[in-house]
């Protein structure tokens, strides 16, 4: 069996990586699949070191187009080293972000357009989008308050950004959310983390309910 591939979306403090340490062991109670949990930019080793330059806040004059790139190339390396050889092994790979947060921070946030980002991301991923995206709405206002009570004094350089940025990177997700109805599916993220999780365990659950019907 091939594997499935589901990737986690939203804006800064959307609690996407609180909520996936509270799924997955929710996911392997009902599943005989084995989980691989991934994050970008990052998640393979060469691709955590050019996370760091991204988020460097020493790197206050990146370029917009050179950020772009680096996303990419961070994604390619993820996908060759990580995305890839779980799917072939028919895993299940979750990961929190993908190419839907360089068209929405990158295309829109940034400016330099949703299809221009998308196509440089077309190069790096060659055709391999997530079989399912779930994206966790919140406001750049309730994100961003939640980001300042959690780290304020380590902010990385893209939390760091103005406040349009984010009002722009949020309105290019729901964008993406409404072009893309069979991939992407939206879920309420202010509420509690407990209420969260179950609507993303009920998407997941109902998008493959041959795969997460029982386990062990
Ligand atoms: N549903 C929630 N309600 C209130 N606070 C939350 C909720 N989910 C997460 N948080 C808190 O918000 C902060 C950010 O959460 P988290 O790191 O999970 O978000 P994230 O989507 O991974 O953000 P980023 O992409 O910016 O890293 C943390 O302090 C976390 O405890
Ligand atoms: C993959 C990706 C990420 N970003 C931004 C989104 C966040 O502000 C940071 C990553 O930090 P996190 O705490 O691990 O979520 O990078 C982006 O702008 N473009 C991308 O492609």
């Amino acid at each position: 069996m091939p594997g499935i591939f589901i990737s986690f979306e939203g804006p800064d403090g959307a609690g996407k990586t609180t909520a996936l340490q509270n799924l997955v062991p929710l996911l392997k109670a009902c599943t005989d699949e084995e989980l691989v949990v991934s994050r970008e930019p990052g998640g393979s080793p060469i691709s955590e070191k050019i996370r760091k330059i991204i988020l460097d806040i020493t790197d206050d004059h990146m370029d917009d187009r050179t950020e772009a790139l680096l996303y990419a190339a961070a994604r390619r390396q993820h996908l060759i080293d990580v995305i890839l050889p779980a799917l072939n092994d028919g895993k299940i790979m979750l990961t929190d972000r993908f190419v839907d947060s360089s068209v929405a921070y990158q295309g829109g946030g940034r400016e330099i357009g949703m299809d221009e980002v998308a196509k440089i991301n077309d190069f790096a991923i060659d055709g391999h989008l997530p079989d399912l995206t779930i994206y966790f709405d919140v406001t750049p206002e309730v994100g961003l308050a939640r980001i300042r009570k959690d780290h304020e004094e380590a902010m990385d350089r893209l939390e760091q950004a103005s406040i349009d940025f984010h009002k722009r990177v949020h309105e290019s997700y729901l964008k993406l959310v409404k072009d893309n109805p069979q991939r992407i599916v939206s879920i309420d993220a202010s509420q509690d983390p407990d209420m969260v999780v179950a609507d993303a365990l009920a998407v997941i659950q109902k998008r493959f309910p041959d795969v997460f019907n029982g386990g062990n």
